[in-house]
């Protein structure tokens, strides 16, 4: 038991000393499963690993940030190495030849999700684009998504959509000057509305009573529960025996879940006519869903419930995670924040709010945002990835099956690439080019290759539109030096949320003029 209590301690969630006594006791059968078992792994080398503990492997390792952890690792064990997870084999890459490896060169096989996660298998119930492994029905979605959702027809029909919910959020802003404010809150509350909007038609207050409110917090939970470390997805002789209660938690979100995008569903099929053009995601998946073209692969309420909870979970946190990032950056770089502001009042003056049409005008803007995507990438692992078939990589063979993790933020910290990595200097992005769809592998905040986020646009503008209207149209105080603590999940945000004081810089008047003009010009 004082083993099991020295344990505890160290793994990368707070177990107690009695569930992990009992994950070491019953974990014994795992043994077996333990070793890599391909029959090619015997001819070519497998990537190193450090020394790991009978049973839970590697975890002991991982403490509460595992791409840290990663990174560290790989200053001994070289840029690519394998840990043991409990029963599962997982691969990490830590340079940008490797990722390039993974994401381009082998991308085809490397472009699998790693099956043994419970959690999107009881929410979803069925494939969405990102848990599910690459398959013609995969590409299908992704090719709605890309030509339906994410297309510049359809970026320009919600823009008055985002230019009103960002006024909305100015005017939240500005009933609490003087006030401490928490910027992600306040950014994730605009997001959720855009992504309502977008999704459904509807802010989510307007939605159906009581659905708004249901819908966000059923995607809380379900961003947290992807994101956690279930012990049954790593030690599957155990699994049935829920010792953490996530199986239950993710029953419970799944079966919400149903209740709640159903009668959404529902509701808009008995109101919508055939002849319509779609004016939100789901007026096009049903137009998708009714087409003969996709018939091959019939599209039930099950794979509508999941893309739509696939589009609000992937536009909630991501973007509003990133602006409060850049926001603290900026807070602890003064002279770096005036930069910026410059350029926003060079570009807007002072008699009106931030559009997005002045965006393309800040080159510094852009420059601060992928600086902060460089220190802070949302998901410093990616996803994870899976390889479908056996593969090399790096010299090492690893077989089919195996868990990839491409360590972003080791790779976007790398002294090699970067010059003083761990400064906050965006002018890095002005003086030499880089693209942010991850072509040259030294920066990949979406990722790269097949699994790219296709939501990327969209994450930038909100990004780009947030921050420009906050700092532009408020000052903003801090009691202290913002810090950069981490807290590790499915999205990595910042432990220690950013508080700060707003104060107005504009003109009164402009604040109420933005909303109410923008409202005029909204689609729906
Ligand atoms: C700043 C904003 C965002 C960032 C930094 C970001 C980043 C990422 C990353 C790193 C991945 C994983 C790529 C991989 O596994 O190789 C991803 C996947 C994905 N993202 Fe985003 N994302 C953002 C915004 C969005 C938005 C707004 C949406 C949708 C509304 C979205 C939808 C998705 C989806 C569906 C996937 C899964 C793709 C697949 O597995 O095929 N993302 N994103």
């Amino acid at each position: 038991m004082e083993a099991a209590t020295a344990l505890a301690s160290l793994l990368p969630v707070s177990l107690s000393p009695s569930l992990l006594f009992t994950v070491l006791a019953l974990g014994v059968a795992v043994l077996l499963l333990l070793r890599p078992s391909s029959k090619a792994s015997s001819l070519q080398p497998f990537p190193p690993s450090p020394r790991g503990l009978p049973i839970i492997g590697h975890l002991h390792l991982l403490g509460t940030l595992p791409h840290q952890a990663f990174a560290r690792l790989s200053k001994t064990h070289g840029p690519l190495f394998s840990v043991r997870l409990g029963a599962i084999t997982a691969v990490v890459a830590c340079s940008s030849d490797l990722a390039m490896q993974i994401l381009q060169t082998h991308d085809k096989v490397c472009a699998g999700r790693p099956q043994n996660l419970s959690a999107p298998k009881t929410i979803f119930g069925c494939p969405e684009i990102l848990f599910s492994p690459p398959s013609p029905y995969w590409r299908l979605l992704r090719q709605i998504c890309a030509t339906e959702f994410f297309s510049n027809k359809r970026f320009e029909f919600f823009r008055p959509v985002r230019n009103d919910e960002v006024g909305r959020l100015m005017l939240k802003v500005l009933n609490s000057a003087g006030k401490s404010v928490a910027v992600r809150e306040n950014v994730q509350s605009t997001n959720n509305n855009v992504m309502s909007r977008m999704v459904l038609g509807k802010r989510l207050l307007d939605l159906a009573r009581g659905s708004g409110d249901s819908i966000v917090s059923i995607i809380v939970e379900i961003i947290a529960l992807v994101g956690v470390f279930n012990l049954g997805d790593y030690f599957p002789s155990i699994a049935w025996m829920d010792l953490q209660g996530y199986g239950k938690r993710s029953r419970d979100a799944a079966r919400k879940a149903r209740i709640v995008f159903q009668e959404v569903i529902d509701k808009r099929r008995s109101i919508r006519s055939q002849d319509e053009p779609p004016r939100d995601f789901l007026d096009m998946l049903l137009i998708s869903a009714a087409d003969k073209k996709n018939k091959e692969f019939e599209m039930k309420d099950i794979n509508l419930r999941a893309m739509l909870i696939d589009m609000y979970a992937g536009g909630t946190d991501t973007a509003a995670v990133t602006t409060e990032w850049a926001m603290s950056e900026l807070l602890a770089n003064p002279e770096k924040l005036k930069k910026l502001v410059d350029e926003i009042d060079g570009v807007v003056g002072k008699e009106r709010l931030v559009q997005e049409e002045d965006l393309p005008k800040m080159p510094y803007l852009l420059a601060v945002i992928m600086e902060t995507m460089r220190l802070h990438p949302v998901a410093p692992l990616l996803a994870p990835h899976s390889t479908l078939a056996d593969v090399e990589l790096g010299g090492y063979l690893v077989p089919a099956n195996t868990m990839l993790y491409v360590n972003v933020w080791a790779i976007h910290r790398d002294p090699e690439i970067w010059e003083e990595p761990l400064e906050f200097r965006p002018e890095r992005f002005i003086e030499k080019e880089y693209d942010l769809i991850g072509q040259q592998f030294h920066y990949m905040p979406f990722g790269s290759g097949r699994r790219f986020c296709p939501g990327w646009k969209l994450g930038l503008i909100s990004v780009q539109v947030a921050l420009s209207n906050l700092l532009h149209a408020f000052e903003w105080r801090v009691s202290e030096k913002p810090d950069r603590t981490e807290k590790f999940g499915i999205v990595v945000t910042k432990a220690n949320p950013l508080l700060a004081i707003p104060k107005p810089r504009l003109p009164l008047h402009l604040y109420e003029g933005y909303t109410v003009n923008a409202a005029d010009a909204v689609p729906r």
